[in-house]
């Protein structure tokens, strides 16, 4: 009998060329040009409405992109040249609620992707899929029996069994607690790394997008503003929405003026910019350091908020109109502190130049 996924290597390049979408004259996907490696865990993050889940669709053969290329080792699968239908892709999908089909043990839920095997090889490839997540022992029971985290291992389960070439995974966590999310996506990343599967995560969580991917495509508005690793995205990130998006910033505009930017916590060099350039300077909440003695930008604390291992702290600068807002280690700060100063570190300033866009 011939396999479903026959012919279909194990961990396949996925390359999206110049994608095109819209929904009537919603532009939804405006020119998006992103490949996912062999074996990689690329995350697609972005705000609700960016796209992602469009682009998802697309790459799964559900939705038919207006125009661009899709290319499965370097096969057209949708496309100008061809189009092939969702079922021959060998590109497995998880959506965000993951449902199993509740009258079906968890061994059939399994098995329902693996339709083109004789009933032995199904049973054998789905007992091994549930294998490797360590649900084998589960196989007879049904889903109502399960937790909410080894409902996902079994859905995961279910995705890799047929052997995707891709597995594409829409939010996988979002429904589960927040306590289950760090292991079950600990032991997903693991399971994906085991099967040596290129895998495309959607989510809109940065810290989600550190966690899981090998690399990270932050989408705006149906277009790609940036893609690489997390320290790329964190530490480069060539934006102020890239910036905004991977931490928590001060953001403060000025013009460059006898090569510094004027900021409430003092002058920033910017020795690569124009007199008259205006500037957004971005300034990351932990990189704002307060201390009650010593020099620095004189300051009022106006607000603090115990967070546990760390406290965000609001201060007011004098002539500096907008407040500042700082996180720092817990009980660093003397209770009652009032007049502080402000330094500010260097590796927490980021510079972008003006173009029209906003955090
Ligand atoms: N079937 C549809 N019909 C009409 N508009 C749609 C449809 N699907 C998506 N859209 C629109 O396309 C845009 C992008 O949606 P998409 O779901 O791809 O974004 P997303 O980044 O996945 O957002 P979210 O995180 O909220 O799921 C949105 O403005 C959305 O309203």
């Amino acid at each position: 009998m011939e396999r479903r996924t026959a012919g279909v290597t194990f961990a396949a390049r996925l390359a999206f060329e110049d994608i095109r979408h819209a929904y009537g004259e919603n532009q939804t996907l405006r020119g998006v040009t992103l490949t996912a490696e062999p074996g990689e865990v690329l995350c697609l993050l972005g705000p609700s409405g960016s796209g992602k889940t469009t682009l998802l669709r697309i790459a799964a053969g559900i939705e038919r992109q207006a125009s661009g290329r899709l290319l499965l080792n370097d096969r057209e699968i949708a496309g100008p040249g061809g189009y092939l239908p969702p079922e021959r892709r060998g590109i497995g999908l998880m959506f965000q609620d993951f449902a199993l089909f509740p009258h079906l043990t968890i061994l059939d839920n399994v098995r329902f992707g693996l339709t083109a095997l004789s009933r032995a090889d199904g049973r054998r490839e789905a007992m091994a899929a549930l294998d490797r997540v360590g649900m084998a022992h589960y196989a007879d029971n049904f889903p109502h029996a399960l937790s909410g985290g080894e409902q996902q291992r079994v859905a995961l389960a279910r995705a890799l069994a047929p052997r995707p070439a891709v597995l594409l995974m829409d939010e996988p966590f979002s429904g589960l607690d927040s306590r289950l999310k760090d292991s079950v996506r600990a032991e997903t990343l693991a399971i994906l790394r085991e099967a040596r599967a290129t895998a495309i995560v959607v989510t809109h969580d940065a810290e989600e997008a550190m966690r899981m991917g090998d690399r990270i495509a932050l989408l705006r508005d149906g277009l790609l503003v940036q893609v690489g690793t997390a320290e790329d995205l964190y530490h480069r990130p060539t934006s102020l929405f890239a910036a905004g998006f991977f931490s928590e910033i001060n953001v403060f505009e000025a013009a460059v003026a006898n090569g510094h930017a004027d900021t409430p916590l003092g002058p920033v060099p910017t020795p690569d910019l124009r007199e008259g350039t205006l500037v957004s300077v971005a300034i990351r909440l932990p990189g704002v350091v307060i201390s009650e003695s010593g020099a620095g930008v004189p300051a009022r604390i106006v607000a603090r908020r115990f967070l546990g291992v760390e406290e965000l702290v609001t201060v007011a600068v004098p002539g500096g109109g907008s407040s500042v807002d700082a996180r720092i280690r817990a009980g660093q700060l003397r209770h009652g502190a009032r007049d502080v100063s402000l330094t500010v570190n260097e590796r927490d300033i980021l510079v972008f130049e003006n173009s029209g866009q906003t955090a």
